[in-house]
């Protein structure tokens, strides 16, 4: 899909399932910046859709607004088929948040943290001490509930704060960059419950720059910057769509990487030479390595090696989403 037409999706109609999530054209400004520039989306119930994109692009900003937390200064939003501007209570009534800060009450216990955001929701005492069973035991917090939150691990206190965002049986559920912060174990261990969420058929939309997690956890999403979507799609079709299936990275350790590109460039598009077999498309210099995207890296480096070009180190990858936004915009997803 190309950037224009990921812009153009249609209402749904009077008879088709209301969405989750249904945005158009939604803008947010600070004055005279546009934090959100107009961004439409529609997020299917039961999906798990991802804004991905650098600090500063309007991720948080865009959540905030579904959330009923910030007003939009234009556009249209339904979330459950409600408008948070109209309806903000309702709204959040059905939406669980998990804020890129934990907010938990370091005062008080797991159980106790449960419990108490459950009476902000007004819902029976009786009712919460089960379901604080129900949410530690999913939340693998069960042997903490007596625990302060102060002697939380990050990884517990982040699915604490999920297990919290439960309590009200949420249609959808609001990730704000949910294992930023996490060491590798503490977010497979979140991920893995995620995806537990995922196959209950709760709706999940997360924003994130980590495009591993991008690729792990959403169905589809859309590639943010500047307050715009550069492209929308399922991770392996945006792949597809914007990057070759392979790519090598090279290092010269040299300052004459831009030079190193148009030589490199110039040998695998020269079809004298069997081009055909490597697919180059292009070459990305970055500052410390340069980036050849090709059908078939293994092929293009041995043309590289046979050309009698020594690079210090070498690497065949598959593409990623950090290819995809690279080729969208310049830059790399994380500064
Ligand atoms: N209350 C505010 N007043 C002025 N500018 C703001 C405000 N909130 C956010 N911004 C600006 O709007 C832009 C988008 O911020 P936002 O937090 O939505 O980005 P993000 O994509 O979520 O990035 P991050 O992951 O760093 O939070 C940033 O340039 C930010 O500085």
């Amino acid at each position: 899909m190309s950037i224009s037409s990921a812009l153009e999706f249609s209402v749904p109609t009077e008879s088709g399932p209301e969405p989750a999530i249904h945005a158009v054209d939604l803008v947010k400004r600070y004055g005279d910046f546009a934090a959100v520039d107009g961004i439409s989306f529609s997020v299917s119930k039961g999906e798990s859709f991802g804004l991905l994109g650098p600090n500063g692009a309007g991720k948080s900003t865009t959540m905030r607004m579904i959330a009923a937390v910030a007003s939009r200064t234009s556009g249209q939003m339904r979330v459950a088929g409600l408008d948070p501007e109209q309806q903000g209570p309702e709204v959040r009534a059905r939406l669980g948040v998990i804020p890129q800060q934990d907010n938990l009450d370091e005062e008080l216990t797991v159980r106790e943290n449960i419990i108490m955001y459950g009476r902000y929701f007004g819902l029976p005492r009786r009712y919460l001490l089960a379901k604080a069973d129900e949410l530690l035991e999913f939340a693998q917090l069960s042997h903490k509930a007596n625990s302060r939150v102060e002697d939380l691990s990050g990884g517990m206190k982040r699915r604490l704060t999920i297990a919290r965002a439960l309590v009200n049986e949420p249609e959808v559920l609001l990730l704000d960059e949910p294992t930023t912060g996490l060491d590798p174990q503490a977010r497979h261990v979140l991920w893995d419950r995620l995806f537990r969420l995922k196959e209950f058929g709760t709706t999940l939309v997360l924003t994130t720059h980590h495009m591993d997690e991008a690729e792990q956890l959403c169905d589809r999403l859309v590639v943010v910057d500047h307050g715009t979507i550069m492209a929308e799609g399922s991770p392996q079709g945006l792949i597809r769509e914007h990057s070759t299936r392979e790519v090598l990275e090279l290092r010269f350790g040299t300052d004459r990487n831009a030079e190193q590109a148009e030589t490199l460039k110039e040998l695998l598009t020269n079809t004298d030479a069997g081009a055909g077999e490597v697919g180059f498309s292009h070459v990305e210099v970055l500052p410390d390595r340069l980036m050849v995207y090709a059908e078939h890296a293994e092929s293009a480096l041995e043309k590289i090696h046979a050309a009698g070009h020594r690079p210090m180190t070498s690497l065949v990858r598959r593409s990623s989403l950090e290819d995809v936004f690279l080729r969208l915009t310049g830059r790399s997803l994380i500064d």
